[in-house]
């Protein structure tokens, strides 16, 4: 059994992705996190670029890892012409007091005479100095070879002699970078297999994403032979991204004979990889990222079924239509609800609600999604909706409350400000409420004046919040009279649930989704 050691760089590379930017906070839970999951190094940033890194670095120093995962700070070789212990680079990995720093250097002859502007012996010699000075430091040093595959096929024989510098000097690993991410795997297997006959230390791998080629690029590494594969959670990264590393340990752990990762047992079991899918949400959380629904492995759809077909197979066999057991990393099995469905569709949600299955109202309910999907609605991103749906036909549903009235009121001060007021009369058991609240809209008022009125009875839902609205015209062609769809995503501590109104007025769209959202919060509190 191989162990394949797990390089985490969602705080550096991860970082250097659009739209990707991390609190000093979020940087140190994240850390905490992959700690705890058994990740074997995890490089914390780059302390020569920003005070956030550097302090980072400072706040670990101070309350180490907990688990076994070594920190790694990141930075470059030292500078064209300058002595190594006085580079401003080196002095700041040295002030990290990390474990491990982890070295970029040049592979490729264009970038160190074009780029660097250095002559190829100053750039090894730049390679040979940075890696001997930490290794005297003390330091675990890993080197990462940056255009090793495009440098390597450009010119063979002076490539292998940076990773021979590198590896001479003392470095613990060569990683060998992808880092334009234009290799293909059979290249990345041969060059692996060359490079390990250049050095006699272990080889790893470090690849993006732009020809989406990064997760079977490092797994092609790996069976040529490389030991250690780095990459980010979600793939997260410079341009493209880089190997998305959830998906990189589920196929090692689950798929590829004779690897052990995370500390499981290399059993192909799932050993490692069930909290792959907690992992992946919990970095989308902390970044203030929107998941990836489509994301193999962990995203919200990779076990969803929509079609009737696949779904009447998987009823009878959940394998007809996965690829694994979704519990392996730790995902759910979804099923959808839409025109496409058929009753195994219907069943199977019926099952989970723990309905009467009869046929007869499996049949009114599919009969009732077509005519409702056929009026504009969608059932897709709204299961809180289809489940009260579902409750209603059953004849098991029971209203918390029943809308007498609402009324809102739109005006506009002289100096231009909008000022919304919504007024609600709902009948609540014996009780009538009337209340009404200002809102940033319609919609928001409305929400605000609904949530006053049944706060007194329901304390609960003090706990949800509206997270998303979406608003969608549905049948253009009759202009303003059109229908118009709208999606409410709502959450609580524990999930997160869609639902959907349809109707030629946008506010009572939006009631109509927000009714069934507070419905579907107070039937889960009684259950
Ligand atoms: C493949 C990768 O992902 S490598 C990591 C890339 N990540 C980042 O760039 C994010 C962090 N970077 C930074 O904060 C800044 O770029 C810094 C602090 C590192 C450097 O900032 P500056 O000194 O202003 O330089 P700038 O970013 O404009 O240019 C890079 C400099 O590093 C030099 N350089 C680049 N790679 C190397 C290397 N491997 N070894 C030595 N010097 C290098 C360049 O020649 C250039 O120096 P020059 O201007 O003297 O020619
Ligand atoms: C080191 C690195 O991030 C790269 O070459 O892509």
């Amino acid at each position: 059994m191989k162990t394949i050691q797990i390089y985490d760089t969602t705080l550096r590379d991860g970082a250097q992705g659009e739209g990707v930017s991390f609190s000093l906070e979020d940087k140190v839970l994240i850390a905490r996190k992959l700690d705890k999951l058994g990740f074997d190094f995890i490089e914390g940033g780059y302390p020569l670029s920003n005070p956030k890194d550097a302090e980072f670095f400072q706040r670990l120093h101070e309350k180490p890892l907990e688990n076994n995962a070594k920190l790694c700070a990141f930075g470059m070789t030292r500078r064209k012409g300058v002595v190594a212990k006085d580079d401003p680079g080196m002095i700041a990995l040295i002030k990290a007091e990390t474990p491990v720093v982890t070295i970029v250097g040049k592979t490729s002859d264009f970038h160190a005479k074009e780029v660097l502007g250095v002559s190829l012996e100053e750039n090894l010699a730049m390679i040979r100095d940075t890696v001997e000075f930490f290794v005297s430091e003390g330091k675990e040093v890993i080197y990462d070879a940056e255009h090793f595959f495009d440098g390597w096929k450009a010119n063979a024989d002076y490539a292998p002699q940076t990773i021979k510098a590198a590896a001479e000097a003392g470095a613990s690993i060569i990683v060998m970078c992808d880092t334009n991410g234009g290799s293909l795997p059979e290249e990345i297997a041969q060059i692996t297999k060359e490079a390990s006959s250049a050095v006699d230390i272990p080889l790893g791998i470090h690849t993006h994403n732009d020809s989406e080629l990064a997760v079977a690029n490092s797994l092609s590494a790996i069976d040529a032979g490389a030991t250690h594969v780095q990459g980010t959670i979600n793939g997260l990264g410079e341009r493209c991204g880089n190997a998305d590393l959830i998906s990189v340990v589920a196929n090692l752990a689950l798929k590829k004979q004779g690897y052990q990762v995370l500390g499981g047992d290399g059993s192909n079991s799932g050993g490692g990889a069930e909290r792959l899918t907690e992992l992946s949400r919990y970095v989308y959380e902390i970044a203030n990222m929107l998941p990836r629904n489509g994301q193999p492995f962990v995203g919200q759809s990779a076990f969803a079924h929509k079609g009737g077909m696949h779904v009447h197979a998987v009823a009878k066999a959940a394998h007809s239509y996965e690829h694994i057991d979704p519990t392996e990393v730790g995902n759910e099995r979804r099923i959808l609800v839409s025109e496409l469905s058929g009753r195994s569709n219907i069943l199977a949600l019926a099952t989970k609600l723990e309905l009467d299955k009869d046929k007869d109202l499996m049949g009114r309910v599919l009969k009732e999604v077509v005519e409702l999907e056929n009026q504009g609605y969608q059932f897709e991103a709204a299961e809180a909706s289809f489940e009260i749906l579902l409750k209603k036909l059953a004849g098991t549903f029971q209203p918390h409350f029943e809308l007498i009235k609402y009324h809102i009121d739109v005006d506009r001060l002289p100096d231009g400000t909008p000022i919304t007021e919504a007024t609600v009369k709902l009948q609540v058991g014996e009780e009538v409420r009337h209340e009404v609240a200002e809102g940033d809209g319609p919609v928001n008022a409305l929400d605000g004046a609904l949530r006053k009125a049944l706060a007194g009875h329901f304390p609960e839902l003090a706990k949800m919040h509206l997270v998303d609205y979406k608003v969608r015209v549905i049948n253009s062609e009759a202009a303003t009279a059109a229908s118009v769809r709208v999606v409410i995503e709502s959450r609580d501590e524990i999930e997160s649930w869609g639902t959907v109104g349809v109707h030629e007025n946008v506010i009572e769209a939006s009631w109509m989704a927000l009714v069934d959202s507070l419905e579907y919060k107070l039937c889960r509190s009684e259950s």
